[in-house]
């Protein structure tokens, strides 16, 4: 099923700046995925157009079947947005807050205790849980901040860099959250973020963006297939011919490297350099992260070519 439906999406700022174009993706529900892309690419304005906390200039979107900017309590209803700067109230305890925050969602007292209970054990903030938000460090306010997102058992969750702050004990427990939600709630989550490793964990798909436009969305293997050179093929060799020089990257002593589309065209390779007198110690492929994609993806638009 269709959770998210975004169609000719745009938003140009009363400054003139036009900080999304046209943007046309769908998701389907219980997707990870992951919206990347650099400072200012339109991440934060997508999540506001899809939540109804901007209007679009032109364009549409759907939310499992609701329009966000006609519709935006509705959309709350089912939907849980952890943003950056979160509203929350130093002076309330963590506890204390989400059980404001259960109220505002309209959940019955006790199922918002129970619920809140429960997730501030599951992040680890049972002991903090009296303590004044105030005296909350960055990353136990993160993480409370998921915690009132998730009160009310929403089916779609919008997260703005939900781990920065984190240290990395904490990030592995988050992800773990995420994981878990879509995998046995079905939750659909969109997700944005600069941290492309712990994207690669997390996320099912991903979304590239820059300058308001969308340059790729898929999983790993369709974005790898985009890149064309999916794969580096590692070589620990000694006496390369100068004739494979403007193959073979040298990237330290007896190491050398070289961008190959797939698999099947390394034995050819071998063969060759064995001839011609290369000694080969070592020969592995490894495939693109998600972060040579995206640089290989952000470099070409920078080179004009903006459709790939
Ligand atoms: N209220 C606003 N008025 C005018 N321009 C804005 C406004 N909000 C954002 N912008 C501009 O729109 C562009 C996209 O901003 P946006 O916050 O969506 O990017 P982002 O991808 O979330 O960036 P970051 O990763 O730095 O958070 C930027 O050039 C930004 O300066």
């Amino acid at each position: 099923m269709v959770a998210i439906e975004a169609s000719n999406l745009s938003k140009v700022y009363d400054t003139g700046k036009e900080a999304l174009k046209n943007l046309d993706f769908s998701l389907h529900q219980g997707e990870v995925f992951g919206f990347l892309g650099p400072n200012g690419a339109g991440k934060t304005t997508t999540i506001k157009l899809l939540t109804g906390l901007l209007t679009p200039s032109t364009g549409k979107s759907q939310i499992l079947g609701v329009d966000p900017s006609a519709e935006p309590a509705k959309l709350h209803g089912f939907c849980g947005i952890m943003t950056e700067h979160a509203q929350m109230y130093n002076l309330l305890s963590g506890y204390e807050n989400l059980l404001f925050y259960g109220e505002v969602f309209g959940l019955e007292k006790e199922m918002a205790k129970a619920r809140a209970l429960q997730l501030l054990e599951r992040l680890e903030l049972t002991d903090a849980m009296y303590q004044k938000l105030g005296t909350y460090s960055t990353g136990m306010r993160q993480r409370l901040s998921l915690a009132r997102a998730l009160l009310h058992s929403p089916q779609m969750l919008f997260l703005d860099e939900p781990t920065s702050g984190l240290d990395p004990e904490s990030i592995w427990r988050v992800n773990d959250l995420i994981k878990e939600m879509a995998k046995d709630e079905g939750i659909t989550v969109f997700l944005c973020t600069h941290q492309l490793r712990y994207a690669q964990e997390v996320c099912s798909t991903y979304g590239l963006i820059a300058e308001g436009e969308l340059l790729a969305k898929g999983n790993l293997r369709e974005l790898r297939a985009l890149t064309m050179d999916a794969l580096t093929l590692e070589l620990k060799a000694e006496n390369i011919p100068l004739t494979e020089n403007s193959h073979l990257e040298k990237v330290a002593e007896n190491r050398y490297e070289m961008k190959i589309s797939e698999v099947e065209e390394i034995p050819a390779i071998v063969q060759r350099l064995a001839r011609n007198g290369t000694s080969i110690y070592e020969v592995r492929a490894l495939e693109q992260s998600l972060e040579d994609i995206y640089f290989a993806l952000i470099k070409r638009k920078g080179e004009g070519h903006d459709h790939l």
